[in-house]
């Protein structure tokens, strides 16, 4: 803290334009949100093995996964939330970078959050992708019985029972996981990524 003026950002001659022409796709941001048992995971996984047989190099980044390392310290008050995702947008702005196409896997359940890790990226690089799914279907699910937990209260501040989920508002992409298969919504992803040239032309 306070040093940022002996700081330097330096400049390296392999650029992400390199990077993506050795990969021979664009980089970008896939961010699913929304509630606990919504399908993020499930979604995800899907869409990178689709993505993976066309040869295009992915990473998921797993709210669970991180919160067992890089996010150890952190919890689910609000503020801890919001350090999770800053940090999760600063790895996945690396990933982007590096010429990855990165699947980003949280809650995220701040509008504001989401929008900051969206600006640390170029237009177009980041894909907010809103799993949607009612509240008591993720609850009837409830494939970690975490929602048990939370109603009984040994579990406080839990998504959706007792700490609030902000909807997207201008999501490039929703799928309804409570209406369609687990392959028809990852369908619905790829299909757009392709309608939309996010990939570069020919990729998918
Ligand atoms: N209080 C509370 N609220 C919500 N979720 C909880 C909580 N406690 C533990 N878990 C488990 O943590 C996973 C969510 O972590 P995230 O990093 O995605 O959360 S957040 O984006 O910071 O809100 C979440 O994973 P998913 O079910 O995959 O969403 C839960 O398994
Ligand atoms: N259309 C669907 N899309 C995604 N998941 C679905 C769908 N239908 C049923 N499911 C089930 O819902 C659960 C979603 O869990 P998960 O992917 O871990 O959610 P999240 O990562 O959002 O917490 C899984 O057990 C999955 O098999």
């Amino acid at each position: 803290m306070g040093q940022d003026e002996y700081i330097h950002h330096h400049s390296f001659s392999i650029t992400k334009e390199h990077r993506q022409a050795l990969h021979g796709h664009k980089s970008l941001i896939l961010w699913f949100t929304g509630l606990s048992g919504s399908g993020k995971s499930t979604i995800a996984n899907m869409v990178e093995g689709k993505l993976h047989e066309k040869g295009i190099s992915t990473y998921i980044l797993d709210g669970d996964n991180l919160r067992n390392g890089l996010n150890e310290d952190l919890g689910f008050s609000s503020e801890d939330r919001k350090e999770n995702i800053r940090r999760i947008g600063e790895v996945a702005k690396i990933f982007v970078d590096s010429g990855i196409v990165v699947l980003a896997t949280f809650i995220s359940p701040y509008i504001s959050d989401r929008e900051d890790v969206r600006k640390k990226v170029k237009q177009g690089e980041f894909l907010e992708i809103y799993v949607k799914c009612p509240l008591e279907a993720c609850e009837k699910r409830d494939p970690k019985g975490l929602y048990k937990k939370a109603r009984i209260g040994e579990i406080t501040h839990f998504t959706g029972i007792s700490s609030p989920y902000e909807e997207p508002v201008n999501p490039e992409i929703i799928i309804e996981t409570s209406q369609y298969s687990i392959e028809e919504c990852a369908r619905q992803i790829m299909n757009f990524l392709k309608d939309n040239g996010h990939l570069g032309d020919g990729n998918i």
